[in-house]
């Protein structure tokens, strides 16, 4: 039996590590109420349940918005998600908004940047492809785990017959015992693969704003996790890469001072991290809701489980898309800070669109025509 074993797309949750991997099916429970009531609700399910229960699903970008979380009926754990299957579908490719009213965008967010309210702010664009097929989630699912064996590969059904999928290079928060750990990534350069890759990496270990705009993100999930956490080892962040992008990361361990604090917990806590959304919180929000004229949904939430012991991993939901009939919506966003360039930002968020583009077998040469159509 393979872990797609029986998938079917509207009730099975997937999510798979370099480690392992999870295919959950149907519903024993739906968990109502919005993201930040998520916690609380999953730990009374579970501690009822018992056992081998688990909760698994997303939570959304914003907080007054419904989370998408269940006890399924079952589920099996299997080996990572490998392999090099990709689903070739055609599309045609749209942006919408578009690249123009993307750097407008930009431009606006760093004049709310003079008067010193907002410090950083997470812009994100979107494009719409519509496929000349349906698009095999599983074949999508291997592609994607075969370019990024590190990543976070999950499909999660959304309501109205939508899923988010994709794979995410960021992990929000992982449980296991008293084991804390996050990654949070801030600050990046495209990879390309060739000659220029040393010097791009050599400018982002360099590179002033880029450290500054990681910085937020790690002081945010250090001051969040603090109260948490009996002991919190804060490193120097690192280059990573994942095959589209190299970002600076910094890999946060931490001990769990009550065992009884759940993984769902910690991430609820954590989230929105200004990786997503931005410096103060708030002033980030606004401007989001301002300027980018379109809805984020899960995109930039979250995705992952969590056990009835309170161990669980929670990725955030970026590098993904959401799935619909006849419609591929995909996201990318990108930090901005003073110093940010609005053509660079702009050619940031078309990078990380390639992950899934590539997941979906589109070629080279139409990954890079994208950045042109309107
Ligand atoms: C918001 C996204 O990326 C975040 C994660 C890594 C690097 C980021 C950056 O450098 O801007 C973003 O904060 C996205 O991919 O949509």
């Amino acid at each position: 039996m393979t872990l797609f074993d029986g998938y079917r797309p509207h009730s099975s949750f997937l999510y798979g590590t370099s480690e392992r991997a999870l295919h959950a099916k149907g519903a024993t429970v739906t968990l109502p109420g919005r993201g930040p009531e998520a916690p609380a609700r999953a730990a009374a399910v579970l501690r009822a349940l018992g056992g081998d229960a688990i909760v698994v699903g997303a939570i959304p970008f914003a907080d007054d918005e419904p989370a998408r979380l269940v006890v399924p009926e079952h589920y099996r754990w299997g080996p990572p998600i490998t392999g090099a299957a990709v689903p070739r579908v055609g599309a045609t490719v749209r942006a919408e908004p578009t690249e123009e009213h993307y750097l407008s965008a930009v431009h606006k967010a760093l004049s709310m940047m003079d008067g010193g309210g907002l410090a950083k702010t997470v812009l994100a664009r979107s494009l719409v492809l519509r496929p000349n097929r349906p698009v095999d989630l599983p074949a999508l699912l291997r592609g994607l785990a075969g370019r990024d064996p590190r990543g976070h590969t999950f499909a999660v059904p959304l309501p109205r017959r939508r899923v988010l999928a994709g794979a995410s290079p960021e992990l929000l928060v992982r449980r296991r015992g008293r084991v804390v750990t996050a990654h949070p990534l801030a600050g990046s350069r495209p990879r390309t693969g060739d000659g220029r890759d040393t010097a791009a990496v050599a400018e982002l270990r360099a590179s002033d704003k880029d450290h500054r705009e990681h910085a937020h993100v790690v002081d945010a999930i250090t001051a969040a996790l603090a109260p948490y956490c009996s002991r919190l080892r804060v490193p120097e962040p690192e280059v990573t890469g994942t095959a589209a992008m190299w970002h600076l990361g910094t890999l946060i361990t931490g001990e769990l001072a009550d065992p009884g604090t759940t993984a769902l917990e910690l991430a609820c806590a954590l989230h929105p991290t200004p990786a997503v959304c931005g410096t103060p919180t708030g002033a980030a929000r606004e401007a989001i809701t301002a300027l980018e004229g379109f809805h984020r949904g899960f995109y930039a939430g979250m995705v992952g489980w969590t056990d009835a012991a309170g161990d669980g991993e929670w990725a955030v939901a970026i590098r993904c898309a959401e799935f619909a009939e006849g419609e591929i919506r995909l996201f990318a966003g990108a930090g901005i800070v003073p110093g940010s360039h609005p053509d660079r930002e702009l050619a940031e968020t078309t990078a990380k669109f390639t992950t899934l583009l590539a997941g979906l077998g589109l070629e080279d040469g139409d990954v890079r025509r994208v950045h042109h159509v309107a």
